[in-house]
């Protein structure tokens, strides 16, 4: 085949990044116990380059190398985002904003349905029955409390509804159980529970597929909350303006891409379950006494990449350097959460989850001089935000909302921290709401004082009075905003001269 575009092939991606000088290939033996994670967890923090694992102790038969911190931040400060814009086709100069709006650039479109190809490259290896055990496999150990080896952390949970034609992809993590079972977190409101239950309803077990090293746009389309009902390969397809190309399974009829590294397939028991987790999750949080219980997936058959087949993994924890849980699901929630507002017409210019936050937040920026016009106040402004973000599936991780000033940046903590610290009137300026549903896995909610499953967020009005209805009546005291443009340049001229 023609060497495809990295955003549509992992292995054209792995080598983009080698090119790109963010990728360090390790081809020193090392433990899928905790020492592949720790690596990658480092590489996250120290935003190094990716590390690929091409000697995973005990790996065998081409099953597999590892590819740790796919979706991290790239090495060069100069070009933060450069890895997260590989995904998606983007210049290494670009800005989260830019791939906020790459990734909302088909809302609108006609879906392109994907392709129904022969075979591809995930089919060059395959197997079934006896030559499945899945506890010979390097499945890697990523954190010291966690319950079982998780083997699916980057790959793209493939389940279609019982009887409307939706194929749902998304990402959920799953664990090794024995032989040939995985277990694995199936979450409400997420559309892969919804599915399932529908598949309990009908009395079957649910087929699935999981499409491991899958093409990365389709990775960040799995991981982006698109309305119910929406066949993630379509968006894809739209998004590139051309087909998807898939392949059926082996032992059901869902189909995958074909130029995944590993696919798993199999069928998600309705009535066996087994204990899930701990798992170092994506707040930076394992707790020991987690008594996850989930669904049981039964694994038919594997087939995979010749050539050394790589797993994607991602390893969660504290967003000192962002890891996938921050740089997909906070961006991706926070391009729909966009999306949302502006569809009903709110005067909304950027959305963001600072990872500061730990992807808990999301900073809402407003065009101050169109809200002038719907001659509104902070309590129902704020109120009417709430109501339609945290009401909506795309608002479910999200427990503050900070609305901002079109004169800070969303992208740029250190600009949202100074209005919130600064204009956001403790008490006064903030809107509770106690009766919609909270992100479970948030450690207040958790383990926290008050109730698990409802409340727990707030609308933070960062915006005063007077900005509701005129010209802010302040000069911002910053280099920036402070000075006249000729007294900028003199000063930007004569910098070095100074010694400064
Ligand atoms: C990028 C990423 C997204 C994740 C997860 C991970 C990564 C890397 C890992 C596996 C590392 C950690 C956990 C964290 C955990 C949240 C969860 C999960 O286990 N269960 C779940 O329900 N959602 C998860 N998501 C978010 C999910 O993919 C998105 O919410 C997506 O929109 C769902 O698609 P649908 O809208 O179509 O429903 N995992
Ligand atoms: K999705
Ligand atoms: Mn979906």
């Amino acid at each position: 085949y023609s060497t495809p575009p990295p955003h549509l092939d992992f292995r054209a991606f792995v080598s983009a990044l080698r090119s790109d000088n963010d990728l360090a290939d390790i081809d020193a033996e090392v433990d899928p116990r905790l020492e592949v994670a720790a690596i990658t967890r480092r590489a996250y923090e120290l935003q190094s380059k990716a590390p690929l694992f091409n000697n995973v102790k005990g790996a065998h038969d081409g099953l597999f190398r590892i590819l740790g911190a796919s979706g991290g931040l790239s090495s060069d400060p100069q070009y933060p985002y450069r890895r997260l814009a590989r995904h998606v086709g983007l210049p290494p100069t670009s800005s989260l904003g830019d791939f906020i709006d790459t990734m909302l650039s088909a809302k609108g479109k006609e879906p392109i349905p994907p392709v129904h190809v022969g075979t591809g490259p995930c089919k060059e290896h395959k197997l079934f029955g006896d030559n499945i055990d899945l506890t010979k496999l390097p499945a890697p150990l990523l954190n010291k409390a966690d319950g079982g080896n998780y083997i699916q952390t980057m790959g793209i949970n493939i389940v279609q509804h019982p009887t409307k034609p939706w194929v749902n992809w998304s990402i959920a993590r799953a664990m090794v159980l024995d032989k040939t079972r995985l277990v694995g977190l199936i979450m409400k409101p997420q559309h892969i529970a919804r599915i399932y239950e529908q598949w309990e309803e009908s009395g079957k077990d649910m087929p699935f597929a999981i499409a491991l090293g899958a093409p990365p746009i389709a990775v960040m389309v799995s991981s982006m909350p698109l309305p119910e009902g929406v066949t993630e390969s379509e968006y894809v397809g739209a998004l590139c303006g051309e087909p998807l190309e898939l392949v059926k399974c082996e032992t059901n009829d869902l189909y995958v891409p074909a130029r995944s590294e590993i696919v798993i397939e199999g069928t998600l028991s309705i009535t066996e379950r087994a204990k899930e987790g701990p798992f170092g999750e994506m707040h930076g949080y394992s707790f020991l006494d987690e008594e996850s219980v989930q669904p049981i997936y039964n694994v038919k058959a594997i087939t995979y990449r010749g050539g050394n087949a790589i797993l994607p993994i991602s390893v969660p924890g504290r967003a000192t350097g962002p890891d996938e849980t921050h740089t997909l699901i906070g961006t991706l929630a926070s391009a729909e959460i966009r999306q949302l507002l502006q569809e009903n017409g709110l005067p909304v210019l950027n959305v963001f989850t600072p990872y500061e936050t730990q992807v808990i937040w999301a900073a809402v920026q407003i065009d101050r001089k169109k809200l002038w016009t719907l001659k509104t106040n902070a309590e129902d402004f704020c109120r009417r935000i709430g109501d339609l973000i945290f009401r909506r599936k795309c608002g479910m991780q999200i427990h503050r909302l900070l609305i901002v000033g079109d004169d800070i940046d969303p992208f740029n903590f250190k600009d949202v921290i100074w209005s919130y610290a600064s204009r956001c009137r403790p008490g006064m300026d903030e809107y509770h709401f106690e009766d919609v549903a909270a992100y479970g896995l948030v450690p207040y909610m958790s383990h926290g004082p008050g109730t698990k499953v409802t409340g727990g967020k707030v609308v933070a009005n960062c915006l005063l009075p007077h900005e509701y209805n005129q010209e802010q009546l302040w000069v911002t005291c910053d280099f920036e905003n402070g000075y006249p443009e000729e007294i900028k340049e003199k000063v930007l001229r004569r910098w070095t001269e100074f010694g400064l």
